[in-house]
């Protein structure tokens, strides 16, 4: 934990596919953050970054990118793992003392709260995760990472030791400016709630995890 690291300040312009706004302190439980928050002109949506210590120093930075998930994160849902996940992902970091957390306003894997609500639905009668898309006329996955770009050339952040277990995401940024230097595995404990849902993550989508039955 590293209260006393100076915050650290943008080192470049926004582009115009996103407006950097402006940036504040964050205390949490784990560290006290810097939280620098962007606008997406295409889509209205805000998004938000939080870093901890120097990460304009050209060293690699561990890092979460993270895409919303408000039932998770937020309301303490036992569907996924993302709350989990989150807090793991700012533990470390707090831990390290520098790193940065991307928070991609991408809820549902892109289809929104509302569909996702739809989706949970289709869930609670049989459907899993990717089926449950399929169903209501979307791909498995929408997400686009092309943002991270942006957001992470204003921050100066040029290296990623990425924490995540989705392989879709690791090839997604291997196509953007950004270089991932490191793979770090984000494991949470299941319970009974997300056990389907991380076993259909493991065999339609190719997440990196254990298989529990
Ligand atoms: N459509 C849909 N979205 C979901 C469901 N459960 C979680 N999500 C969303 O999935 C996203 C998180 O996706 P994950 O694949 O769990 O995580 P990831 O970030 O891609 O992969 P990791 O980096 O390994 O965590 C968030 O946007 C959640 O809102 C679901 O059942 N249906
Ligand atoms: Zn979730």
């Amino acid at each position: 934990m590293s209260s006393n690291t100076p915050p650290v300040e943008p080192a470049t312009p926004a582009t115009a596919a996103l407006e950097y706004v402006d940036s504040c302190n964050l205390p949490t439980t784990w560290a006290n953050f810097r939280m620098h928050a962007f606008f997406e002109p295409a889509t209205g949506k805000e998004h938000i970054a939080l870093t901890l210590g120097d990460v304009a120093n050209g060293q690699p930075v561990l890092a979460r990118i993270h895409s919303e998930c408000l039932t998770g994160d937020a309301l303490f849902s036992q569907r996924c793992d993302c709350g989990p996940q989150l807090e793991m992902a700012l533990r470390k970091i707090a831990e390290e003392g520098r790193g940065a957390l991307l928070y991609l306003r991408q809820e549902g894997r892109g289809i929104g709260l509302l569909n996702k609500v739809r989706a949970y639905h289709l869930q609670d009668d049989g459907a899993d995760t990717v089926e449950a898309n399929q169903r209501l006329g979307f791909a498995a996955d929408l997400r686009d990472y092309s943002l991270c770009d942006p957001m992470l050339r204003h921050l100066g952040i040029q290296s990623l030791r990425l924490m995540t277990n989705n392989p879709r995401k690791l090839a997604a940024m291997e196509g953007l400016k950004v270089t991932i230097s490191e793979h770090v595995p984000l494991i949470i404990q299941r319970n009974p709630y997300n056990n389907r849902y991380l076993n259909t993550k493991i065999s339609k989508l190719g997440h990196m995890l254990s298989p529990e039955l």
